[in-house]
């Protein structure tokens, strides 16, 4: 299976007194989707930093579907990778919603007659097709992630790293996004990877790996029910549980295994006849 990134032995540290990440090794595989959890400070935006190349490693090795990210490779490796970050407001420049899925294809030199079917697939992949128009800050928190990932999108990257995108939308806007990312797997499938850096355990179920830092290091990976079984790990980390998860905490008989919601649900149905 093709490698999208891969980290060995990455060390870094911000000051001479915090060293963040000392050998730490991590691999995604194309097409995968990887929820990166961890409390406050543990890494991840600096994870997404390095893979970037916003800033260096002081050793070890970062590649980008095998491309080594070094200062003459940094360029073409980042044309690769598209960024939705937590303000939707921070990521607006055009007047209207089209002129701002432009912006980047106009940075891209993408020639102006093939723009807008570009524009307008981006937009319609995400449902915005209909707001095109509209000024983005007359739109949902929701509405703006969705046009930021267009935005991304109509750049035609073939990883996307979503830094918190969810932490600032109320619980519609939250649900029409991941929707739209699930839609984006269904569509695009091993095309596309995606990477989602988050603090709410319920997003992170719906990926297919979910991976836990601490302090820089690597403390669980894995399907999100082997991660969401290791109860004590994940509180022992300063994390939740997904809802599923903390309800069967609470229960006096627990099921053998992690259960989603819906698997969950019927569990307690079945218990009580
Ligand atoms: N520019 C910086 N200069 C110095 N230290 C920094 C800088 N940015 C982050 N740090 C420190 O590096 C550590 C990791 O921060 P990082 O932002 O990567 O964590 P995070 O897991 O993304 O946290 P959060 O969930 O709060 O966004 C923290 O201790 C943080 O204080």
């Amino acid at each position: 299976m093709t490698q999208a990134i891969k980290i060995d032995n990455l060390k870094y540290n911000y000051n001479d007194d915090q060293v963040l990440f000392d050998g730490f090794n991590l691999e995604i595989d194309s097409g995968q989707w990887v929820a990166l959890v961890g409390h406050n400070g543990s890494g991840k935006s600096t994870l997404a930093k390095l893979i970037l190349g916003l800033i260096a490693a002081n050793s070890g090795n970062i590649d980008v579907f095998g491309e080594r990210l070094t200062v003459d490779t940094v360029h073409h490796v980042r044309e690769q990778i598209g960024m939705v970050f937590q303000n939707p407001d921070n990521q607006f420049v055009g007047a209207t919603v089209a002129d701002d899925v432009a912006f980047g294809l106009e940075n891209k030199q993408t020639p102006s007659i093939e723009m807008p079917r570009m524009i307008d697939e981006a937009l319609s992949i995400v449902g915005m097709l209909d707001f095109k128009d509209r000024e983005p800050h007359m739109l949902s928190g929701g509405q703006k992630q969705r046009v930021a990932l267009a935005s991304v999108l109509a750049l035609q990257p073939k990883i996307i790293i979503l830094d918190e995108a969810m932490a600032m939308l109320d619980p519609d806007g939250r649900a029409t996004i991941m929707r739209t990312l699930q839609d984006l797997k269904s569509r695009f499938g091993r095309d596309i990877t995606l990477v989602t850096i988050t603090h709410d355990m319920d997003e992170a179920i719906l990926a297919d790996r979910v991976v836990v830092i601490n302090d820089g290091q690597l403390i669980l990976d894995g399907t999100p029910a082997s991660v969401f079984s290791q109860y004590d790990i994940i509180h022992h980390n300063g994390l939740e549980l997904p809802f599923a998860g903390e309800l069967v905490e609470k229960l006096d008989t627990k099921p053998k295994s992690y259960l989603d919601e819906r698997e969950l649900i019927q569990w307690l149905s079945h218990l009580n006849k």
